[in-house]
């Protein structure tokens, strides 16, 4: 057995963003040496010819509508279906909602391990993965003792390969689901108005160093002004200042935009989980030792109430 299996995952009929950063990941593996990349989706023969565009040598598409409800239970023997017709000692998923239920599943099925969290992975003879640790303040390499290797991957870790509609491969469908025992009463949308944070090519995130929730007006106002989106530290939303929807970091949203503006953020290992893939990162922060400060391509040292205001007026001449 030799080869890479990608979960892919859609939403309303169209590829996830992740779908294409483990086809990336997995297309570096295969360069490596670890063999060929089958993908898997739940939906229609449309994904499977997007994924072989976006680097799979093969698609695997699962047709049976049970499996719209992302739930890992009802994945679970369709995942092992494809795993079986791919001949995949590698398996890679998100750290989604579904891989994170679906991940630890299929390992206890198989046997063997799964590594969460995971940030970067290499083929040396075997997997070698790498995951955060000791809530983000470490990174910790691991191989795998059974087959297959099994690791969710963080969101941005990898980037996606343009699509190449000229790419070929074989397309099979399946029509394989497991039973659910959780029963989904309801769908609830999480409200957002703008540029998704997680897509925004400038994102202008506030700390607890902006006092009071007024603050983040302005850092809405600046946000806007550069067509980017606004979030925020787990301090401020703990506060109940900034929607947790919105919060950067471990345990928040993952970033990588063109302009990180972070104001009032004293740039914890948590919250740099989070954003430290940004292109360039710019801080606005009193304190000139503070850590964000450091990683920064260019700092402001000074009160945020004066050089917010200051920065949209600039941003407002340039018209
Ligand atoms: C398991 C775990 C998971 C976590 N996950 C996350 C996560 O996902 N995201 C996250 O953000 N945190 C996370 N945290 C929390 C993290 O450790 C920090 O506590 C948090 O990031 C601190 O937020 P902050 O930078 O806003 O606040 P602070 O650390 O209090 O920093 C405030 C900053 O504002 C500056 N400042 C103050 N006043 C002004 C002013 N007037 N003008 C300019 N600058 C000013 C200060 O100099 C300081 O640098 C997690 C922690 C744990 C243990």
């Amino acid at each position: 057995m030799a080869g890479i299996l990608v979960i892919a995952e859609a939403n309303e009929g169209a590829l996830s963003s992740i779908s294409g950063e483990l086809l990336g990941a997995a297309r570096k593996l295969a360069g490596e040496g670890a063999g060929t990349v089958t993908a898997f989706v739940a939906g229609s023969e449309a994904l499977g010819k997007e994924l072989i565009a976006l680097g799979a040598d093969a698609a695997i598409v699962d047709t049976n509508p049970a499996l719209q409800g992302a739930l890992a239970e009802v994945y679970l023997p369709a995942v092992q279906a494809a795993l079986q017709q791919s001949g995949a000692d590698i398996v890679l998923m998100g750290q989604t909602a579904l891989g994170r239920d679906l991940g630890p599943m299929l390992a206890f099925a198989l046997d063997t391990a799964v590594s969460m969290e995971t940030v970067d992975l290499k083929y040396q003879g075997k997997l070698i993965a790498t995951r955060s640790c000791y809530g983000g303040n470490a990174r910790a390499e691991v191989s795998f003792k059974n087959a297959p290797a099994i690791a969710t991957v963080k969101a941005k870790s990898f980037d996606a390969l343009p699509a190449d509609a000229s790419r070929t491969g074989a397309v099979t469908t399946i029509d394989v689901a497991g039973e659910a025992r959780i029963k989904i009463l309801g769908v609830q949308k999480a409200e957002s108005t703008g540029i998704r944070l997680e897509d925004a090519p400038v994102v202008v995130s506030g700390g607890r160093g902006l006092g009071d929730p007024s603050g983040f007006k302005l850092l809405e106002e600046l946000a806007a002004l550069l067509k980017g989106a606004t979030g925020a530290s787990r301090a401020a939303c703990d506060l109940g200042w900034y929607p947790p929807s919105q919060q950067v970091g471990l345990t928040g949203k993952v970033v990588s935009p063109n302009l990180y503006i972070a104001v009032a953020i004293s740039g914890a290992s948590q919250h740099m989980a989070g954003m430290a893939g940004s292109k360039n990162i710019v801080a606005i922060n009193k304190d000139p030792d503070a850590n964000m400060v450091k990683v920064a391509k260019y700092a402001v040292i000074d009160d945020y109430r004066k050089v917010v205001p200051a920065l949209i007026e600039e941003i407002k001449k340039l018209g």
